[in-house]
């Protein structure tokens, strides 16, 4: 039978001291011994070659080790140690099957494999059987003696090692009773025993602290089987529950759990090659920190491959992930228990720290994926905080107001959802992120603050600047004495209004007292600027204001009524009025007069430009022009509008400019009298009448004369007319008498040629009706005088209205 084909059994150790790693490793996967933990169970057996070993080990725990064929003579078949599974034994037990000792194959002197076997089976096993012939017991050269030595001497070998249990299998036992051989037999051990030299620390230590020492005893298998295969029947229920309290394996002191047997086994086969002490419970250690470092890697592996740990990550890199903290916990805590799980049976101080370990690399490795959360969290809320910011200040809500309400409820909810995206595992500090966010929601609040301050100011300045440009435009326009006063009365009004409007926006943001100050007083100077930038853009067309101002009061009579110069006027003082008035502009316009401070401007403004005569009396003895400076004496600069010399150029600019008026009017008003006065004196009119009175009685009374001076007076009318001569004599006595001699002679020509004509398509047009002429002429002559007269009269209008818009467009 080839013990290498046997499901269940497999080579340990070869015969050169090889230890099958990858053999045994298959082997505890065949038997799943890792889930045992410590529930399991190693029996080794040990004794001379060919004495039945594997033959008891088949029919105790239903193994298929080799046994030597009987017919072949009794030559070692097992070499090394053998493994095999227990059929059918609880808890798992596994057995060793170790190469015979005193072997003939390996001569006398080699005994290192036996005893290098032997420490390891002590150091491995929690149950080692001795097997031995029955004859052997007492006798003095029995081959299990050098065997036992060997175990004794060894186990000194072992620091702290766990008491195991030494069954002695006495085989083919004869009729001696077991009573009587048992004594004889642990008197045999005990001399061994004390005849193994030993360290100073176990001289005095008995034998039953090291082993636990049974008997047994089997009849011959080949001589009685029956009654061997019911001895090791009977055995064989010893066996089941072994590792119980009071069962038949040792006190388990070094025993490893199930998953560490085949790392703690190789190691210890290796130490023992070495010929190294075995430490058993550094070995423990040793191995459990081997074996739980290796379970930590492969949890680590496995959650690094896990399928709901990759979705999450990667799934929290672009959004939140809700419910991240319970469904991280979830997994990380899946991956330690599978730990926990796997290395419990380690022991207890490696097990934790390579736990400690593995929490750490494994919250190392998903730390970024919480930051990534914590990311979203705050972003997330920071855009809420924004939204229902800008909603409570749309409600009306008070800015600060607004602003704390929001900040606290959404601090608190990032709270709440950092709380969310927290696992159990670690108390990772959210305080950065959270320091982060209440720094952005201030920016957001100090930059939303001064967009609204600025939007609310922005909205008084205008305000302010509708208030008081048009007013005070108006009030400049008809500057007067009480032009400054009533300017700074409306600038008081519409500044309190302001400043009382502003102050109430401005309660909603509870500033400071200084700053709230601060900001009215803006408004305040923005109010006076608008008065003062407002002057300043007058005084820049003061001129034109001047001239304006100048020719309304000169064209215009008291009523406002448009002025026509018949001559009555006095011009004279029409001018002084008017320039007096525009010099009351230009005083008006010459400074800012915004506080109560009195100035006398106007006066040196008339003496000096008005009245320059008496300036020059008066400054006689100074003899200084008062407005030669570039500054008033009692005006600051940054209130002077137009300065003394300004005032001095523009009064001359203004007084050249207006001097057309003047002129005008005065030619008018002349042109007037001239063309009112055409008539005789009254006296001569009246003389007249009463010389010529005879003369009128006869052309009165003689209609023929009447005609002829009709027909004259026609003609001199007519002659009037073409000639102009009232227009022509507008412009003074001598140029209308040039004028009229120089067209006098065309004129008639003119006439006469007309005359002619008009007579001349008359007879060509109807040769029999030939009307008598004087009728056809007088007929002409009439209508000739009517549109000359309309075109006189309206050419005299039409020259009126010239006049009239001529002295209106001057105004
Ligand atoms: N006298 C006697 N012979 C036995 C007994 N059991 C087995 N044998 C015989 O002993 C011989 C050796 O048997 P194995 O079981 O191979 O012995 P072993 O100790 O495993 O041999 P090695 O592996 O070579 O050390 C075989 O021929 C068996 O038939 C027994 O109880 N009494």
């Amino acid at each position: 039978m080839d013990k290498s084909n046997d499901c269940c059994s497999t080579h340990l150790i070869d015969g050169d001291g090889n230890f099958n790693a990858v053999g045994i490793d298959k082997f505890m996967k065949e038997v799943k011994l890792a889930e045992c933990g410590l529930s399991y169970a190693v029996v080794a057996i040990m004794g001379p070659q060919s004495s039945g070993k594997s033959t008891l080990l088949n029919n105790l725990f239903g193994t298929n080790f080799r046994e030597m064929d009987a017919f072949k003579g009794r030559s070692q078949t097992t070499k090394g140690i053998w493994m095999a599974h227990c059929v059918g034994i609880e808890p798992c037990t596994l057995v060793m099957d170790l190469e015979g000792t005193d072997g003939r194959e390996r001569g006398e002197d080699d005994t290192a494999f036996e005893k290098q076997s032997a420490l390891f089976a002590l150091a491995v096993s929690d149950i080692v059987l001795i097997n031995m012939w029955c004859h052997d017991i007492g006798r003095e050269q029995a081959a299990n003696k050098p065997l036992l030595k060997t175990v004794f001497q060894v186990m000194m070998r072992l620091f702290s090692p766990r008491k195991t249990t030494l069954m002695f299998v006495i085989r083919d036992k004869t009729r001696t009773p077991l009573e009587n051989l048992e004594p004889v037999l642990r008197e045999d051990i005990q001399k061994i025993w004390d005849s193994v030299p030993k360290p100073e620390a176990h001289r005095e230590t008995p034998l039953s602290e090291f082993f636990n020492v049974q008997v047994v005893a089997l009849s011959s298998f080949e001589e009685k089987e029956e009654q061997f295969r019911e001895q090791v029947a009977g055995l064989r229920q010893r066996f089941f529950h072994s590792i119980a309290p009071g069962g038949l394996a040792g006190d388990r002191r070094g025993v490893v759990p199930a998953s560490g047997f085949s790392f703690s086994a190789e190691q210890i086969w290796k130490v023992i090659k070495e010929n190294k002490d075995l430490d058993l419970p550094a070995h423990k250690v040793m191995v459990a920190t081997v074996r739980c470092e290796e379970i930590a890697n492969e949890k680590f592996s496995s959650f690094i491959g896990n399928e709901e740990w990759r979705e999450l990550e990667e799934t929290v890199e672009t959004k939140p992930v809700p419910g991240f903290g319970k469904k991280l916990s979830s997994i990380l805590d899946v991956c330690l228990s599978e730990y926990d799980a796997e290395a419990t049976y380690f022991d207890e101080g490696v097990r934790s720290s390579k736990r400690k370990q593995l929490e750490e690399k494994l919250l190392q490795l998903v730390q970024p994926a919480y930051q990534f959360m914590l990311g979203h969290i705050r972003s997330g809320t920071l855009d809420k905080f924004k939204e229902a910011f800008d909603r409570a200040l749309n409600e009306g809500k008070g800015f600060a107001a607004a602003a704390r309400d929001c900040t606290e409820y959404f601090m608190s909810q990032f709270d709440e959802a950092s709380a969310g995206a927290d696992i159990d595992q670690a108390n990772w500090d959210s305080s950065k992120v959270r320091d982060k966010l209440r720094r952005d929601i201030d920016a957001h609040i100090t930059a939303v603050r001064a967009a609204k301050l600025s939007e609310l100011t922005a909205t008084y300045e205008k305000m302010l600047n509708e208030a008081l440009c048009g007013p005070v435009e108006a009030l400049f326009d008809g500057a007067s004495n009480d032009t400054w006063p009533a300017i700074k009365k409306l600038l008081r009004q519409e500044t309190e209004k302001a400043v009382t409007g502003f102050s109430s926006a401005l309660s909603g943001f509870e500033m400071d007292e200084v700053a709230k100050n601060n900001m009215l007083s803006r408004v305040e100077d923005h109010a006076k600027g608008i008065v003062e930038a407002k002057a300043k853009e007058e005084a820049g067309r003061v001129l034109m204001r001047m001239k304006d101002r100048f020719s309304t009061l000169f064209s215009h009579d008291s009523d406002s009524m448009p002025r026509v110069w018949t001559g009555k006027e006095d011009i004279r003082a029409i001018t002084k009025t008017a320039r007096s008035a525009s010099l009351k502009l230009l005083s008006v316009m010459a400074a800012i007069r915004l506080d109560d401070h009195a100035d006398n401007i106007e006066s040196t403004l008339s003496l000096a430009l008005l009245d320059p005569k008496a300036a020059a009396s008066t400054n006689r003895s100074i003899s200084v022009d008062p407005l030669a400076s570039s500054s008033w004496n009692e005006v600051p600069s940054s209130k002077t509008l137009l300065t003394p010399v300004q005032c001095k150029s523009l009064w001359r600019q203004f007084k050249i400019e207006t001097e057309y008026t003047v002129t005008q009017a005065i030619s008018a008003q002349e042109a007037s009298k001239r063309s009112n006065n055409w008539l005789p004196p009254p006296w001569a009119i009246v003389a007249l009448i009463i010389l010529g009175f005879n003369e009128f009685m006869t052309l009165l009374r003689n209609p023929l004369y009447l005609g002829f001076i009709f027909v004259g007076y026609l003609l001199v009318k007519a002659l009037w007319v073409q000639l102009d001569i009232s227009g022509e004599f507008r412009n003074g006595a001598l140029p209308g008498l040039l004028s009229i001699s120089t067209k006098f002679l065309p004129t008639i020509m003119s006439l006469l040629r007309k005359l002619a004509e008009e007579g001349q398509s008359h007879a060509n047009a109807d040769p029999q009706h030939n009307h008598p002429l004087p009728a056809r002429s007088s007929q002409s002559g009439t209508n000739d005088y009517d549109s000359s007269s309309a075109s006189s009269e309206v050419t005299s209008s039409e020259n009126g209205n010239e006049y009239a818009s001529s002295h209106y467009k001057a105004q």
